[in-house]
């Protein structure tokens, strides 16, 4: 019996500016248990395309969530559903608490008008007007990462690259919305070590059936990081994707 893929892009175009396409007629299908690896020239659009399809740039063509257009389920439901995880976090304001605290507020509030029918931590979480942030599993999943609990009081500012990218990265895991993470190089500030923690996790969370998270493109420049986390490869050029038999490399 065929299911329907958790994420369709129809013909996905971005342009730059009028008559200066960056991509055109993308097309893909991703299906629950993809580890797609997005690779492309620096400058190729991967970036971008990732931003279209959690519908934070504007696009030409269609992206399909569970056989759905974005607007029908909501567009901030279906950004926790379909998130977005930027490489760089550092500009955010405050501190990761902060920003722990209004990431959880925002789903709280936007789910509470949600017509999606998906069960989901965030509006599970609902339930309760006062959630304890202080045990929330997005510290757990950082400290797993080598992050200490006193750099979440930290300014982002005063962060390491290596720290912000853990902990956003931590963040969006933890707080156990998303089917699909749309991750943009998200160990690129990360040791070799720190590096393959995140993968492993990330790798196990997709293939558990206890985990919300079923599937990740993940932006690499890494061949090797590539071949370790990747179960599909993608190559983005001007023309669309194509996909490929293994890693290439970049
Ligand atoms: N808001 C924008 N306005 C105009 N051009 C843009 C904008 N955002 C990105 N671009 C351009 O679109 C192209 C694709 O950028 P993008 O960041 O998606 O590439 P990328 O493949 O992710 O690159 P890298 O591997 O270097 O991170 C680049 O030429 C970039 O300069």
């Amino acid at each position: 019996m065929a299911t329907t893929p958790i994420l369709e892009l129809k013909k996905l175009a971005w342009y730059k500016e009028k008559g200066q396409p960056v991509f055109t007629d993308v097309n893909l299908v991703l299906n629950e248990g993809d580890i797609l690896v997005l690779q492309g020239k620096s400058g190729s659009g991967k970036s971008t395309l990732l931003k279209c399809v959690s519908h934070l740039n504007i696009y030409e063509g269609e992206v399909l969530y569970r056989g759905q257009k974005p607007q029908q389920h909501g567009i901030p439901t279906f950004r926790t559903r379909v998130m977005y995880v930027p490489q760089r976090p550092s500009m955010l304001p405050g501190t990761p608490r902060d920003f722990l605290r209004t990431v959880y507020t925002f789903g709280v509030h936007k789910s509470s008008s949600a017509s999606s029918k998906a069960a989901s931590a965030v509006s599970d979480a609902l339930r309760s007007s006062e959630p304890d942030l202080s045990r929330h599993e997005a510290f757990e999943i950082a400290e797993f990462w080598g992050i200490d609990r006193e750099l979440w009081d930290r300014s982002w500012t005063n962060l390491s690259g290596g720290e912000a990218q853990r902990i956003v990265l931590a963040i969006a895991v933890g707080i156990a919305s998303a089917e699909v993470l749309l991750l943009d190089e998200p160990t690129s500030a990360l040791d070799s070590e720190s590096s393959s923690k995140v993968e492993r996790h990330l790798a196990a969370e997709v293939k558990s059936p206890d985990s919300k998270l079923k599937s990740i493109v993940w932006i690499t420049h890494s061949p090797e990081q590539g071949q370790r986390v990747g179960t599909r490869f993608i190559r983005i050029t001007s023309g669309g994707v194509r996909e490929e038999e293994t890693d290439p490399g970049v």
